[in-house]
């Protein structure tokens, strides 16, 4: 951590404000390879945070640690207040967590409205009804094979089918990269509507732009550490250190 700039005290969750995730201690391997160094981090009920920093520094395993997928980690993640650190993922998407991942993982053989239509529908979350009228894209394609979609309308897609299954914590891995300015604009204004719903969301972008005009807050990683916690104003004040942070 000495290397890096040294972290600002950032906001903490207000007295009396339990976090929705909490993050602590956070160690995260791959075989011999370390590759998260003591990470603690939290989102807040209704909170939009976001993670950045360059490629490689462990953005994606954060997520993946968070979702049970990478099971090689040390440290306590808690959901209000629950113990999840050692379930699986089947079990930690059943509190509520969903993970769009980066590749977004639209099978191809499958329909859009199959692809749609995967994850588990459970009490309040989105019907195929209300997705089509969220993007009505979707309804024209739906009998078309995902591989047919653009990248903006998979993004869409991988995005809204996990709204079936009414999670509380969405995990979204760079949604706005590869795609152009009109898609990313519809994608922010699809994660400001499921703010204003009372969704917490964390979020991984390199597409500083995006990510501070959505989020309240950021965590700054570097080298598997993160070295940085800014608020949406000092996101905005700061911003000469974030793009520090970001080039090559
Ligand atoms: N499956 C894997 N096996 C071994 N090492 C990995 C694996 N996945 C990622 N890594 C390494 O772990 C480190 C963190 O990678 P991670 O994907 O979390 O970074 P990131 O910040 O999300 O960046 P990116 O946007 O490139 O995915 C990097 O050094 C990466 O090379």
């Amino acid at each position: 951590m000495t290397a890096h700039a040294a972290p600002t005290p950032g906001p903490t969750p207000d007295a009396g404000t339990q976090p929705l995730l909490d993050v602590r201690d956070l160690n995260a391997f791959y075989g011999q390879s370390h590759v998260l160094h003591g990470v603690n981090l939290h989102v807040n009920p209704g909170e939009v945070v976001s993670l950045i920093g360059r490629n490689g520094a462990g953005k994606t395993t954060t997520l993946k640690s968070i979702m049970g997928v990478l099971r090689s980690r040390t440290g306590q993640i808690t959901l209000g207040g629950h113990d999840i650190t050692r379930l699986p993922s089947h079990r930690v998407a059943a509190r509520g967590v969903a993970w769009v991942p980066e590749e977004r993982a639209i099978l191809a053989t499958l329909s859009v409205k199959e692809n749609l239509e995967l994850p588990p529908a459970r009490r309040g979350g989105w019907s195929t009804e209300r997705t089509y009228e969220a993007f009505p894209v979707l309804r024209e394609r739906g009998h078309h094979p995902g591989s047919k979609l653009s990248g903006g309308e998979q993004q869409m897609l991988a995005t809204l089918r996990v709204l079936r299954s009414a999670p509380t914590l969405l995990l979204l891995d760079e949604p706005s990269e590869g795609l152009a300015p009109v898609i990313v604009q519809a994608i922010g204004r699809m994660i400001e509507t499921l703010r204003a719903e009372g969704m917490s969301i964390l979020l991984v972008e390199q597409n500083l732009n995006f990510a501070t005009r959505l989020a309240d807050r950021h965590y700054v990683f570097v080298d598997g550490e993160i070295v940085d916690e800014l608020s949406r104003a000092e996101a905005h004040t700061r911003r000469g250190d974030l793009l520090n942070h970001l080039s090559v």
